[in-house]
């Protein structure tokens, strides 16, 4: 039995009701280790720590502020190749997508570091003679911070550090499923000097760590990326107390590829965008919108480019694609194969199961051609290595099919032409717009977030993050 990995509660690392296996995707007899599965009463208390150590963290200086996550951000950065093994290991990105995650989660702890000292306000002449007006940024207090399994150290630091940075205490819960990357993070930053109670760590069930969270008066903002479905009652219960909150949710994201787009650079982009990291990303390229003149060139290159990927243990050296993240997931990957082929699509490559020397969840990439925007397979987000390909005459209605969708949150172009991306990029209804790049992967230092269905409240990430993380103070002086 491997050691256990504790909660972390008003500085104490506790134990929970229960340990849950934490299970390697790539080789499921595989286990990365035991982490303990906190209760709803392990909740509230570390609910009431977060809230008894916000007062004195909110009056902590910028440079204690700083040197902490400065700390951090070192220590993850010296470590990112066992972090991005672990990530590996746990969530079943490849080792090299691992790597480059954790080094994002390092650098992103490099800029909220910075940001502690860069906090500033305005200074303003009042309309009433003799009056100054200050406008200040304070922070919002006791923050819930709920993260998904796809980006397991990436999307708790983008929140976690902005959170700190901005004077706030916290209470964590990783998905169940990557429970290890989020423990690690904590030991890195309870090491680098945070005070007891400023971040606490709830391992468990949505249903019952997260639910405690949503239900409880004393969290001052809630943070959540996930699916729309939880998304919607985290919103719910967070207008039923009146706080704060911020959703990133699903995307279906276009890539519209035009006649004139350097075939290469849109096959990359279409490859990279819509099957790196299994397709688990919620900026996957899932709907490739392709122009009548370069869509058969367009297919066939894809489909070849699809043949030579390797889909195996994320950990082995040559790996393309690793496997889906667990049985749940490559089950509802299977659904939409089949509801694709029932809607009359023509499955052009792939969507086999495949067998590897390890017992994992392996899925070769499928890739749809001949389909509609109206089917489901084009509607509902797969969250796999399965994209589609949408055949448009031209440029007009490319951008036409690529905003008619119920998500948000990214939308590239293939193009040569300045006018197509100039025009794109005026009026694509999503939050981020690629030209000549893949939806997904993105900067740490500039907003992130979405429209439409896929987000609610506030940008993420960059100096945005603090519109969400502080609330305004406007203070009038006659001196
Ligand atoms: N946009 C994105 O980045 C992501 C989208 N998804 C989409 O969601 C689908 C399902 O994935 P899944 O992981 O179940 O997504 P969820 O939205 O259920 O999970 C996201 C987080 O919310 C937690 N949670 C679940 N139920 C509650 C609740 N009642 N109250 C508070 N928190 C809760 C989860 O806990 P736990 O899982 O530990 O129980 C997890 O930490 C995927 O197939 C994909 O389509 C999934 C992940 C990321
Ligand atoms: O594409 C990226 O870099 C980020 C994607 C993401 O945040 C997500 O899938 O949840």
């Amino acid at each position: 039995m491997s050691e256990l990995h504790h909660n972390l509660i008003g500085g104490e690392w506790t134990d929970g009701d229960d340990v849950i296996a934490n299970i390697n995707p790539s080789n499921t007899d595989d286990v990365v280790g035991e982490y303990a599965r906190a209760s709803e009463a392990d909740a509230a208390r570390a609910i009431a720590a977060a809230r008894d150590a916000a007062p004195a963290w909110a009056q902590s200086g910028p440079q204690q502020r700083h040197d902490i996550l400065k700390a951090a951000s070192d220590e993850i950065m010296t470590r990112r190749e066992e972090l991005g093994r672990l990530l590996a290991r746990e969530e079943g990105k490849t080792l090299p997508e691992g790597i480059g995650e954790a080094a994002r989660a390092g650098q992103i702890f490099g800029f909220f570091a910075g940001e502690c000292l860069r906090q500033a306000g305005d200074k303003i002449a009042s309309v009433r003679p003799g009056v100054d007006v200050e406008i200040t940024r304070e922070p919002v207090g006791a923050v819930g911070i709920i993260t998904p399994w796809n980006f397991p150290i990436a999307i708790p630091a983008w929140k976690i550090a902005p959170a700190l940075a901005y004077g706030n205490t916290v209470v964590f819960k990783p998905a169940e499923l990557v429970p290890g990357c989020a423990w690690a993070l904590v030991d890195i930053l309870k090491r680098a000097g945070l005070p007891d109670g400023v971040l606490n760590l709830v391992m468990g069930r949505g249903s019952v760590v997260g639910q405690a969270m949503l239900d409880s008066p004393d969290i001052d903002a809630i943070t959540f990326t996930g699916s729309v479905a939880t998304g919607k009652s985290v919103a719910a219960a967070c207008a039923e107390h009146m706080r704060k909150v911020q959703l990133e949710m699903g995307g279906k994201n276009p890539l519209v590829v035009l006649d004139d787009a350097a075939l290469d650079t849109a096959v990359e982009c279409a490859v990279n965008g819509a099957f790196f990291s299994t397709g688990q990303r919620c900026t996957a390229s899932s709907r490739l919108i392709v122009a009548d003149g370069i869509h058969d060139r367009f297919v066939a290159a894809v489909t070849e480019r699809l043949k030579g990927l390797v889909v195996d243990d994320a950990l082995k050296e040559g790996t393309h694609i690793g496997p889906v993240v667990d049985e749940n997931q490559l089950s509802q990957d299977e659904r939409y194969l089949a509801i694709g082929r029932e809607e009359g699509a023509t499955l052009a490559w792939g969507g086999e199961r495949l067998n590897r020397d390890t017992p994992g969840f392996y899925l070769q990439p499928a890739l749809f051609t001949e389909t509609s925007n109206d089917m489901r397979i084009n509607r509902e987000e797969i969250f796999g290595p399965v994209a589609s390909v949408v055949r448009v005459k031209d440029y007009d209605e490319a951008l036409a099919v690529a905003n008619d969708t119920a998500f948000g949150l990214s939308a590239g172009i293939c193009t040569a032409s300045l006018k197509h991306a100039s025009h794109f990029k005026r009026n694509s209804e999503a939050g981020m717009v690629m030209v000549n790049l893949p939806t997904a992967g993105v900067d740490y230092h500039v907003p992130f977030g979405g429209r439409k269905g896929s987000s609610y409240g506030p940008r993420e990430q960059g100096r945005y993050a603090a519109e969400f993380y502080t609330t305004v103070k406007t203070a009038y002086t006659l001196p």
